[in-house]
């Protein structure tokens, strides 16, 4: 027992040093803050927080074998870097809502906990949000593993002039959420109906009695579950600590490839990283071999397409654009070769803007 008193002293002292590291850091930022505003440069510097990631997460590895885990070293410098970014400007962040989604959760995982969150009910409200200066960001669902593209995002590209600023790739994992603390007290299982299917077997398994219940989200399923000492819903990890529930059971779904990419979109133009990805809009005609044309321009410079979706361009019947996506940054030599050579053909219609490749892309 004494051996034990002893060790706690010493994390005592290390809590200590982590408090006076942690508030010298943040006044550190502050006066960052300060010299960035008296030269009008943008508060938020999301390429620097991502050299920030990778060169810790890379210290930990190299320094001390990872012995700290990846995952909670993440969040720490997330909560870290939003906090003292909150102490030089408070951002405002609009997401698809409601609260406690995998919006919400993607969002978190940009921005961290101390930025001002509004979530509204549609993705043209995200937006809308922006265009409006409401918010200095926005984050919205652009394409699900097993679901496919969000084609209501994408077409919101042509609607509003907004930019990619960076990607978040999610997994989707599902939790069974309850006051309860123990399975066999369960009899009802609320959630939406996706959330529902993507769980049918574990439920078959390992609670084939429960009553079913769908509701209109996940969020509202928890909302339900809170009032009630029978019932467990089927939700996100961030809807367990937003509405304090027990995590009854984990990782409850069925595929393990089942990832969510969400999009933030800004209105700002960001420097490259190394590791970047460039999307924009193209516009190919409707004749024998506009497309081949317009996807040789890539080949020639050898710049690698990750992505390419059509969709109608909503002013003529039967007239398509391209959402492309490449590897890379518009200032990279080869990107910016052959985005010339597209856009002396006149084929760009937009360009969306470089943004650093997600970090964790598990896709
Ligand atoms: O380096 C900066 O520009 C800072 O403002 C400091 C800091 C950080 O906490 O490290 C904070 C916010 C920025 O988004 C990036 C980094």
């Amino acid at each position: 027992m004494e051996e034990i008193a002893l060790w706690r002293k010493r994390i005592d002292e290390i809590d200590e040093e982590i408090l006076r590291l942690l508030n010298e850091r943040i006044k550190i930022a502050q006066k960052i803050g300060e010299i960035k505003k008296a030269s009008g440069l943008d508060i938020h510097a999301p390429e620097r927080e991502r050299e920030i990631f990778e060169r810790v997460l890379k210290l930990n590895e190299e320094l001390y074998g990872g012995e700290f885990p990846k995952e909670a070293l993440f969040h720490i410098y997330r909560e870290i870097m939003s906090a003292c970014l909150s102490v030089e400007k408070p951002l405002r962040v609009a997401y698809l809502g409601p609260k406690a989604t995998f919006t919400h959760q993607a969002a978190l995982e940009y921005f961290g906990f101390s930025v001002h969150y509004i979530p509204v009910s549609t993705i043209k409200d995200v937006f809308n949000e922006v265009d409006l200066g409401r918010a200095d960001y926005g984050v919205v669902p652009v394409e699900n593993t097993i679901e496919g593209v969000v084609n209501y995002t994408l077409d919101m590209f042509l609607e509003y002039d907004l930019k990619i600023v960076g990607e978040v790739v999610i997994p989707i994992k599902l939790h069974l959420l309850s006051n309860l603390s123990s399975l066999e007290d369960v009899k009802r299982i609320y959630s939406h109906r996706h959330a529902i299917a993507q769980c049918r077997n574990w439920i078959d398994k390992n609670l084939p009695k429960a009553q079913i219940i769908e509701t209109e989200s996940t969020a509202r399923a928890c909302e339900i579950v809170l009032e009630l000492n029978d019932a467990a819903a089927i939700a996100s990890e961030v809807a367990s600590y937003t509405y304090h529930l027990n995590i009854l059971a984990q990782n409850i779904q069925e595929s393990a490839n089942n990832f969510t990419r969400f999009l933030i979109v800004g209105n700002r133009s960001m420097k490259r990283t190394g590791k970047d990805k460039t999307s924009l809009i193209l516009a190919v005609r409707n004749k024998p071999g506009d497309l081949y044309k317009t996807l040789e321009s890539f080949y020639l410079y050898g710049v690698n397409l990750t992505k390419i979706e059509s969709r109608p361009s909503k002013k003529k019947a039967w007239d398509y654009v391209f959402f492309v996506d490449l590897d890379g940054h518009m200032e990279d030599h080869n990107v910016r070769m052959a985005l010339d050579l597209l856009a002396k053909e006149n084929r760009i219609i937009k360009m969306l803007g470089s943004y650093p490749k997600a970090l964790f892309e598990e896709s």
